[in-house]
């Protein structure tokens, strides 16, 4: 199975992407969805968050107040680290999960959105990774615009993220995402063509089929072994 990494900085197109590869059939399993279901009231993730936070995070159905929460640790390390801390062991086991799920169903390719795929070291689990990079103006003025937030705020949530610049150093794919649309549109298709090209060996070991594979050929040998020794 090949596990292609997929992240960027905030509000860089890592899910207009992702929408891409699922349009094309290839599965994406999404850290921001995982992140939330963890999140919900009366979860463990939930019961954590709220024994830290205190009740005053919450909405008055139970559920966290998710852009209040956002506004305390986005202006505060200290608060984020915190945070992180609390939700990452059900955030990597939520992923996992999801990931089982696609290889029980047999996908050869899936992709991990993971905005912190560096930040929470899970990049080693990922080949090839791919990095949806914007300029930095670009970038403010989307995330202002999709989340209808002011500068300060747009700001705290950018500055939260190791650097952009910083994560392009690290990629093996760069989409350069500044221009318009048809221009992420083009660089997509190239990247989808890199990668679907076929399983290396150690990848195809790694796939559903591959075990299979395995087990197929264990069990012919068991038998050939014990008819030669009747
Ligand atoms: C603080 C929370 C409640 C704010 O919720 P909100 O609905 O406003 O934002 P949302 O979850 O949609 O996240 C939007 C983007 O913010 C960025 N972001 C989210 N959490 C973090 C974080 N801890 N550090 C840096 N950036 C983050 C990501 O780029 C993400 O795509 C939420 O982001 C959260 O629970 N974060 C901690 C969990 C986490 O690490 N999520 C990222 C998945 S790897
Ligand atoms: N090439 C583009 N031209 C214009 N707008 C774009 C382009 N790419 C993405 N956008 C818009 O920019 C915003 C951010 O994109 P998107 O939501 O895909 O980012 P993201 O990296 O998934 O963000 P997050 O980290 O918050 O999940 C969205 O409103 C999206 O529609």
């Amino acid at each position: 199975m090949r596990i292609v990494g997929l992240t960027g900085g905030i509000a860089s197109g890592k899910s207009t992407v992702s929408n891409h590869f699922k349009a094309h059939g290839v599965p994406v399993v999404d850290a921001d969805i995982v992140a939330r279901d963890v999140l919900k009231k009366g979860t463990g993730g939930w019961k954590k968050v709220v024994a830290a936070f205190g009740e005053e995070i919450l909405q008055g159905d139970g559920e966290v107040d998710r852009p209040k929460l956002g506004r305390i640790v986005f202006s505060d390390p200290a608060k984020r680290q915190l945070l992180n801390r609390l939700l990452a062991p059900y955030i990597s086991s939520g992923i996992f999960q999801e990931i089982l799920k696609l290889w029980l169903k047999g996908h050869k390719v899936i992709v991990l959105d993971i905005p912190l795929l560096f930040e929470a070291k899970m990049d080693k689990w990922t080949k090839p990774i791919v990095v949806v990079w914007v300029d930095p103006e670009t970038q403010l003025q989307r995330l202002m615009a999709r989340d209808r937030t002011n500068e300060e705020d747009a700001r705290n949530r950018i500055n939260a993220q190791m650097p952009l610049d910083l994560k392009r150093s690290k990629a093996d794919i760069v989409i350069d995402n500044t221009g318009s649309l048809e221009d992420l549109n083009e660089q997509f298709q190239k990247v989808l063509f890199q990668v679907t090209r076929p399983l290396t060996w150690t990848e195809f070991a790694l796939s559903r089929q591959g075990a299979l594979l395995a087990l197929f050929s264990i069990t012919i040998g068991v038998l050939a072994f014990r008819k030669a020794s009747l």
